[in-house]
């Protein structure tokens, strides 16, 4: 997508998304799948960063540049078998000496071969000049110096000709690709140290509230900080540097370092926890008014997690984005699917994950105006929602493979519903 092609989609999202009006005032929600529509295209908008690092460094980073064929390959005509390199029609003279083995030898190429001459060579090393067909060992009988084909053989066979996969210059992979590990073994093949790549979006987590305590079981009225062990791993799992998790408290004090985090930040995205609701201590709102952001979703019609938010500081170009996740541990997660992960994956250069749809096993109670991401197991041929679903719980989540995407009034038995595969349980996950 072009910049004003881009620019003009944004505009319409955010045209459709901010300030609707809705009768009942009950919130400007956006629409769940718009919501996500908007967060990839503020991604987009950002103007990318490349660098170059070696290859270990690039998995899960996209490259930007083509990845072009250095040289041949292979790089010299190859013996695809064990076996022996013949010249002609058979029976051959077999060459005395211990043949050819793969890797270089001190005398360099080998010697050619003669009409009529074998000479044993191993797979993966260099054809001699004038050789017609490489023959499996199994596939010939050494007798007096002699060497006698039991099959028929035909020119070339089991030789790997230079040049057969690639020739120098030719683009083996676009720019834009995902680095796998895959990847990594071409570039090696090819002879490269480094690739140039976009780098991963870098995160900062900021955790906000007074009712936490970071060890030990829950007690009089505090609970156990639920967010900080998962946010962070969870984010390096879909393509985040996160730079740093800090906990951060309700109080003036806590609002003014919520500020400065904010403005004072060199992440690409800052990412809070809590504080997004309507309470005397939530603080996201206040504070990003006053640093000045724009608001690009303030609050999605989802369950749970309808008051999560995205923001933005600075221009579409250079701006940095702020990704405001409800308290609920529940309504977090379904935050970081809704809003951060379409950003970090359009911020990283990635294309948005396929969408894909599965039955639904059992009906699903809906909610009246709002979608509902309800955790569920994916067997061969279902989605099995699973109970504790409630915003506040993590039992649910913690067993799941994947999010269901609920309509509005729910689903009947056999209904196909998109699905949002968790990171750990979709194939592909190597970050
Ligand atoms: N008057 C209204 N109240 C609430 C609304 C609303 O629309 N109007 N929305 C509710 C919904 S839905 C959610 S979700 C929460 C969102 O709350 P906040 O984002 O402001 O989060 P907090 O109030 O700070 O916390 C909510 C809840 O989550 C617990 N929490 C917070 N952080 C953590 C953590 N790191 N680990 C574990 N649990 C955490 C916190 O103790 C609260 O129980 O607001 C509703 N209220
Ligand atoms: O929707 Mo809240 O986000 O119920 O947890």
């Amino acid at each position: 997508m072009t910049r004003t092609d881009a620019d003009g989609a944004l505009d319409e999202a955010l045209a459709l998304v901010s300030r609707a009006t809705p009768e009942d005032g009950a919130h400007r929600a956006s629409a769940w799948q718009r919501a996500r529509e908007t967060a990839a295209l503020a991604g987009t908008t950002v103007r990318a960063r490349g660098h170059r690092v070696p290859l270990a460094d690039a998995l899960g980073e996209v490259l930007t540049t083509s990845l072009d064929a250095l040289g041949d390959l292979p790089s010299f005509d190859t013996s695809a078998m064990d076996g022996w390199a013949v010249a002609g029609p058979g029976p051959w003279t077999v060459r005395p000496g211990d043949g050819i083995l793969a890797g270089g030898t001190a005398e360099g190429s080998p010697a050619p071969l003669a009409d009529g001459e074998a000479v044993r060579i191993a797979t993966g090393a260099r054809i001699p000049a004038d050789t017609t067909a490489v023959i499996r060992s199994e596939h010939a009988r050494e007798a007096g110096g002699q060497l006698y084909a039991t099959r028929t053989v035909s020119t070339g066979q089991d030789i790997r000709p230079r040049g057969q996969e690639c020739r120098s210059g030719d683009p083996l992979l676009p720019a834009g690709s995902l680095v796998t590990p895959a990847v990594l073994g071409l570039a090696a093949a090819a002879g490269y140290d480094e690739l140039s790549t976009r780098p991963r979006p870098r995160v900062e987590i900021l955790v906000l509230g007074d009712e936490l305590l970071t060890e030990g079981r829950p007690h009089d009225g505090l609970i156990r900080d639920a967010l900080s062990p998962m946010l962070g791993p969870w984010l390096t799992r879909i393509g985040a540097e996160v730079l740093s998790t800090r906990r951060l408290g309700d109080d003036p004090a806590g609002a003014e370092a919520l500020f400065q985090a904010i403005t004072g930040s060199t992440a690409d995205v800052v990412v809070t926890t809590g504080g997004t609701a309507s309470g005397p201590v939530d603080h996201v709102h206040p504070v990003l008014e006053r640093a000045g952001a724009e608001l690009l979703v303030d609050g999605v019609a989802v369950r749970p997690g309808h008051p999560m938010l995205l923001a933005r500081l600075g221009d579409r170009t250079d701006g940095r984005h702020v990704v405001g996740l409800p308290g609920n541990p529940l309504a977090a997660v379904s935050g970081l699917l809704t809003l951060a992960e379409p950003l970090l994956r359009a911020l990283a250069g990635r294309r948005q994950r396929p969408r894909y749809a599965v039955p639904v096993q059992g009906d699903v109670p809906g909610h009246p105006h709002d979608t509902r991401l309800v955790p569920v197991l994916l067997t061969d041929e279902h989605a099995v929602p699973l109970r504790y679903n409630g915003p506040a719980m993590l039992r649910g989540v913690a067993a799941a493979d994947a999010l269901a995407v609920v309509p509005p009034h729910g689903a009947r038995s056999g209904q196909e519903l998109e699905v949002l595969d968790l990171p750990w349980a979709a194939g592909g996950c190597f970050t």
